[in-house]
This record gives structure tokens, C-alpha cells and sequence, in this order.
């Protein structure tokens, strides 16, 4: 699956230019030198591509569960001065490791993420950050006991336009949050039938692997997502042929509830087998994740959210004093900068991953230096409760929580 967006950052690459700069990037006298558990198809675009361009990081080495599946992604990508390892625990005893990127399967994240951590490492964990909320919930205790850095990466949350939209919607210049919708479909036959995602021991299922529509929802929902309550309506799976506690598809509605606000509704919809078109065409016009935001004086589509550093338009449209939509439209992009990096942060073609290991860098050196960070962030406290709303939605579908 992951082919699909290494594709399509190649494609982005080559149009703005990157190899150029990439040639050009020296790194810095003392990096942060990262290192990898699994050689997983995500690791170019999620970092290796991010860390190219930024002078102030390095990846020193890749894990596999066997040495030559290690060595062969460092030799696929060129990589230079990359130690190779056949377990995951020698790769945590390395002394020049700072920082760990954990591609694992959802259902290995809270195990290495906290053996990491543990063995003084910051992390970096792909979402979902952990298979259930009480995993998140020792995550947190542990990052807290460490003082070690761990984020969860829900890289679109660190590209400026999900700031822009935030700001426009906690302006309260268009009223409050009514409704909010967000959507991400994987076509049938883009994953195989053995892929992470199909398999529940390994934490499997659309509302763990395309979470965005849940961090989409409540990033703009919530003015504090920790004190914001959680209802959930309704949950209706898709059940996935081959192991029938895996949804292939979940429709969940659920209510918002936060002090001095109306309540809000969220419906989310993901596939990641949407059924084929005749049963033959993939619906790759279905393929773009969306997210729309119905306010009381306007409505918000900002699709793409996930992929905004593709190419992106905010559209708002004003709405009528009877509710309905008016005429008047604006639209906005937002590729730089924005509310919360602020001016002159970022180039036009940095993805949501580039920004995301800016972040994360800026994090750990504060967290090293016992200062406070202020710039965007996830924060496990939010992690923690969209693995509730998570948890919370499996069992309103009569499914299991993931429990591996
Ligand atoms: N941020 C984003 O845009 C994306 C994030 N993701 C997330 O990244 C993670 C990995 O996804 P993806 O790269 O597509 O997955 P892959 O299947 O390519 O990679 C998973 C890795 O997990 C390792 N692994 C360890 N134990 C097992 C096991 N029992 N079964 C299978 N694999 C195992 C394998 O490592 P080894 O090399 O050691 O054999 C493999 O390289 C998921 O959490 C997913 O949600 C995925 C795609 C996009
Ligand atoms: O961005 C993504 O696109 C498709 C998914 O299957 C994947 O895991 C996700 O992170």
C-alpha cells in the first residue's frame, strides 16, 4: 500500500525539484541518529525521504526480524553508513542510536515503543500509537518515567494547512462545530489478503489503520480533546472474509461533549477493501481522504487532509441564516508557515512527514535540555483518548478491543 504514496512523493519530488536540495543538505556536527525496527514498506516516505533534507538527523541503522531483509532496504535506498541488524533488541542496545521509528505492526507498537524507551531511546511510532487505550495509557507512564520523547505519527496533524483550519474554525468567526464528517477508503486489491491490516493478532482493522478519520474529527472538534467526553451512536462494520473480529469497513457515529459548547456530531466512514465498482473497477475517485466541517455560519471541506502536502483547497462556504448554503465561497491553501509554525517555517514542498520529523527534533532537543516545546504537537494525552474513542467503537460493534 505504502508503494502507492512512495509513488506519488517521487512524482512530488521530482516537480519541486527535491534531489537538488537533498544533494545540497550537509549534516550537522551532531545529528540525531536514528534508528529503525523493520524493514517496512512506510520507512522512505516516512523517513528516510524527511530525513534527507533536514541537516539535523540521520538514520545510522534498520532492524529486521532477519539481517538480509535489513541489509536489502538499506542497499534498495542507497543509504549510506546505515548498520544493518537481524533483531530489534540489538538495534536497542546500540550506544549511537538516539531516537527510534517504530513501522511495526499496530499490534508491536506499545511493546517496543516502551522497550525503546526504556533502553533511552526518543520514539517515533506510527499510528495507531498502540492496539488499545490501556497500551497508550503505559506508553504515557512510560515517556513520563523516561523523560524520553514519544509521538505518535499522525504526520497531516503537523502540516500547516490542519493549522489553518483549526484557526479558522476556533476562530469562532463562522459559530460553533455542528457536525463533522471525515472519510478515507482503500480500494479492494490495493492490500493483500495476509497484509498487518487483515490480521487481528496484530491489531488489525480499518478504525486502527486509517485513524485519521477519528484524529480528523476531534483535532477540530475539540477545544481540549482531554477533557472533551466521547458518545458513541452507532458502529457498523464490514466484517473482513478471512478473520471475522477484523473490520474491513467501520460507519461510526459519535458525540462530542465539552464544557461551554453545543454538542457536536462526528460520522466516519473507513474501507480499507472498498468493494470494486461492478465488483471489477477499482473506485479510485474515492481514493482522496475528506473531511468537511458543518459550523452554525459556514461549512469547511478540506479534502485531502491527509495528503494535504500534495495539494490541498480549504473551501468555506458561507451559509444562509436558515442553515442552508449560501453563494459566497472562499478558498485558501496553506503550504508554509501558518498558525501555529509561524512565518518563514517550512518550503512548498516539504510533506506532512517532513514537518513531522521537524517536530519531532525540536522535541527531543527540548525534552534534552529540560525546556518546554511549543511548536505543533500530537501529545499522548490525545493519543490516548483516540485510542478510547477507538476502543469505545469496537465494542458499540459487538467486536473485540485489540488486545495483542
Ligand atoms: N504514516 C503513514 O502514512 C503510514 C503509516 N503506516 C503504519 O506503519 C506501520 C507499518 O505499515 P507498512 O509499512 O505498510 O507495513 P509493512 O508490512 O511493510 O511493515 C511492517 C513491518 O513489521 C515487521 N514485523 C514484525 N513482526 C511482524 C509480523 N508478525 N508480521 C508482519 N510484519 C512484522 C516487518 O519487519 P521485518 O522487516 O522485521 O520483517 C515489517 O517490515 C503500521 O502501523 C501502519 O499503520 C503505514 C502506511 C502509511
Ligand atoms: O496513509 C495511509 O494510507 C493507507 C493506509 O492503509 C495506511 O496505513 C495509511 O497510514
Amino acid at each position: 500500500m505504502s508503494w502507492i504514496v512512495e509513488a506519488l512523493l517521487n512524482v512530488h519530488n521530482w516537480w519541486h525539484g527535491v534531489a537538488k536540495i537533498k544533494a545540497a543538505t550537509q549534516t550537522s556536527n551532531n545529528p540525531l541518529r536514528f534508528g529503525v525496527l523493520g524493514a517496512a514498506e512506510i520507512n522512505y516516505v516516512a523517513l528516510f525521504d524527511p530525513i534527507s533534507t533536514n541537516p539535523g538527523v540521520t538514520v545510522n541503522a534498520i532492524a529486521a526480524r532477519s539481517l538480509s531483509k535489513a541489509q536489502a532496504q538499506i542497499d534498495k535506498y542507497q543509504l549510506e553508513d546505515v548498520r544493518a541488524y537481524g533483531s530489534y533488541d540489538g538495534l536497542l542496545d546500540d550506544p549511537d542510536i538516539d531516537a527510534v521509528y517504530i513501522p511495526l505492526p499496530n499490534g508491536l507498537h506499545c511493546e517496543w515503543a516502551i522497550k525503546a524507551m526504556e533502553a533511552g531511546k526518543h520514539v517515533l511510532i506510527e499510528k495507531p500509537i498502540a492496539s488499545n487505550a490501556e497500551q497508550a495509557r503505559r506508553i504515557r507512564e512510560v515517556s513520563e518515567a523516561t523523560v524520553k520523547v514519544a509521538l505518535e505519527a499522525f504526520h497531516w496533524r503537523f502540516h500547516p494547512a490542519a493549522h489553518q483550519v483549526k484557526d479558522i474554525v476556533d476562530s469562532g468567526k463562522y459559530g460553533n462545530v455542528t457536525s463533522l464528517y471525515a472519510q478515507f477508503y482503500v480500494s479492494s486489491g490495493f492490500l493483500k489478503d495476509n497484509d498487518i491490516r487483515f490480521q487481528y493478532g496484530l491489531a488489525g482493522g480499518a478504525c486502527m489503520d486509517l485513524t485519521y478519520v477519528f484524529s480528523g474529527t476531534t483535532y477540530f472538534a475539540c477545544d481540549d480533546i482531554k477533557t472533551s467526553k466521547f458518545k458513541v451512536l452507532a458502529a457498523a462494520p464490514r466484517l473482513a472474509a478471512m478473520d471475522k473480529k477484523v473490520d474491513a469497513a467501520m460507519e461510526a457515529t459519535f458525540e462530542v461533549e465539552q464544557a461551554g459548547k453545543p454538542i457536536s456530531t462526528c460520522k466516519v466512514s473507513a474501507d480499507i477493501a472498498r468493494p470494486k465498482l461492478f465488483g471489477l473497477i477499482p473506485k479510485l475517485w474515492e481514493g482522496t481522504p475528506f473531511l468537511s466541517i458543518e459550523l452554525e455560519k459556514a461549512r469547511i471541506d478540506f479534502p485531502a487532509f491527509v495528503g494535504s502536502w500534495l495539494n490541498h483547497t480549504i473551501t468555506i462556504t458561507e451559509k444562509n441564516n436558515d442553515g442552508s448554503l449560501g453563494s459566497i465561497k472562499h478558498t485558501e491553501q496553506c503550504y508554509t508557515g501558518g498558525p501555529q509554525w509561524g512565518e518563514g517555517k517550512g518550503e512548498r514542498w516539504w510533506t506532512s512527514y517532513r514537518y513531522q520529523l521537524e517536530a519531532f527534533v525540536e522535541m527531543v532537543e527540548a525534552r534534552d535540555t529540560g525546556k518546554e516545546y511549543a511548536g505543533p504537537d500530537v501529545g499522548l494525552n490525545e493519543s490516548v483518548r483516540i485510542m478510547e474513542l477507538i476502543d469505545a467503537v469496537y465494542q458499540k460493534a459487538d467486536l473485540p478491543i485489540r488486545d495483542t
